[in-house]
């Protein structure tokens, strides 16, 4: 069950936004479709929750195929990047909003606003107006209102993509705990693979109007189906002819059976990370190798700017070739 979508494709005029899609999301998980801007992902969403419609295929919800079906009686949860509370409503009555309008009674709405406030945490602020509450706060609400109907589906559309990059951290891990207590089927647009990987149990890559890969955040960290799923999830680099993660890379200063050697021509510092540049002395290999090391592990090889090092994979590393 969950969300079962098949063959799905968009155009815009001559552009293809989204291209032979069949996913399926699986009940209960906290799924994120990650990729670069553009890529087609807020469209997939949009698709999912009936506000665009498909050019050809299907989406089911729970075993429903709604495709045809509007969005209002799809029983989903929306919140987008900039949330549009209603302005003079206060807090407490923008969360009953969709349960005034389905008429559900006065206790009942009451009762279950408390128990969402409680949940988002913002019970203090019941009584505020939206603009007194901070950027956080304001997308907790949205999320508060987006669960008050019972949603059979959450989408958020970068819902942190507008705050802060403190208040992004904070929210995400709180997005981590929320999905915890009410399991419902979640799924979470993003173009920030940090976020991707540290909140979702599942990650669907998307880029240009395509489907990479899916998988767990490990899957997709440690088998990249593709370069540009490896790129896409962490910084790379060329080691001989295949692409590698900086940190993935062994460095010696001794001669050693080596895929490059040559001198480190560059050395920053950024904390407790080291980013070196080593030059090839083999003509073959145009390109500067980056090298990620800790400060400790330069301590110990003695490494200096200039030094002459050998380098090849780590034990286990991921690569692919180019
Ligand atoms: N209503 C529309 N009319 C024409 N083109 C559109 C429309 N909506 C989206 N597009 C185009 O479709 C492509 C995919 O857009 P989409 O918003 O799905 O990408 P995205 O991966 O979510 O990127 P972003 O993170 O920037 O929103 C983009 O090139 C966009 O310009």
């Amino acid at each position: 069950m969950g969300i079962e979508i098949s063959g799905v494709n968009k155009n815009f005029g001559d552009f293809v936004a989204l291209r032979d899609i069949d996913l399926t999301i699986p009940s209960g998980g906290l799924t994120a479709l990650l990729g670069p801007s553009g890529g087609g992902k807020s469209t997939l969403l949009r698709i999912i929750a009936g506000l665009e419609t498909s050019d050809s295929g299907t989406v089911e919800i729970e075993g429903q195929d709604t495709t045809r079906v509007p969005a209002q009686r799809r029983n989903v949860g929306f919140v987008f990047q900039h949330y549009a509370a209603f302005k003079h409503m206060t807090v407490a009555k923008n969360v009953a909003f969709g349960l005034e309008i389905r008429k559900r009674p006065k206790a009942e709405i009451k009762r279950r606003v408390d128990e969402l406030l409680e949940l988002v945490h913002l019970e203090q602020f019941a009584h505020r107006l939206p603009a007194q509450l901070s950027g956080g706060q304001r997308q907790r609400m949205a999320l508060a209102r987006a669960l008050a109907i019972e949603p059979s589906v959450l989408l958020l559309d970068e819902p942190f993509g507008a705050l802060d990059a403190k208040v992004r951290k904070e929210l995400r891990d709180w997005l981590r705990r929320l999905h915890d207590e009410v399991h419902v089927t979640t799924v979470f647009v993003t173009h920030d693979q940090e976020e991707a990987l540290e909140v979702a149990d599942s990650i669907v890559v998307i880029n240009d109007g395509q489907i990479e890969q899916v998988g767990t955040p490990d899957d997709l960290y440690d088998k990249p189906a593709s370069e540009f799923v490896l790129s896409f999830l962490g910084p790379v680099t060329t080691l001989g002819d295949k692409l590698i993660r900086p940190h993935d890379i062994e460095i010696s200063r001794l001669e050693q059976a080596a895929v490059v050697d040559g001198p480190i021509t560059r050395w920053t510092r950024i904390g407790f990370e080291i980013r070196l540049e080593v030059t090839p002395t083999d003509p073959r290999y145009t390109e500067p190798v980056q090298v990620t090391v800790t400060r400790s592990e330069a301590t110990a090889l003695d490494l200096h700017q200039g030094d002459h090092v050998w380098l090849r994979p780590s034990v286990g590393a991921q690569s692919i070739a180019t």
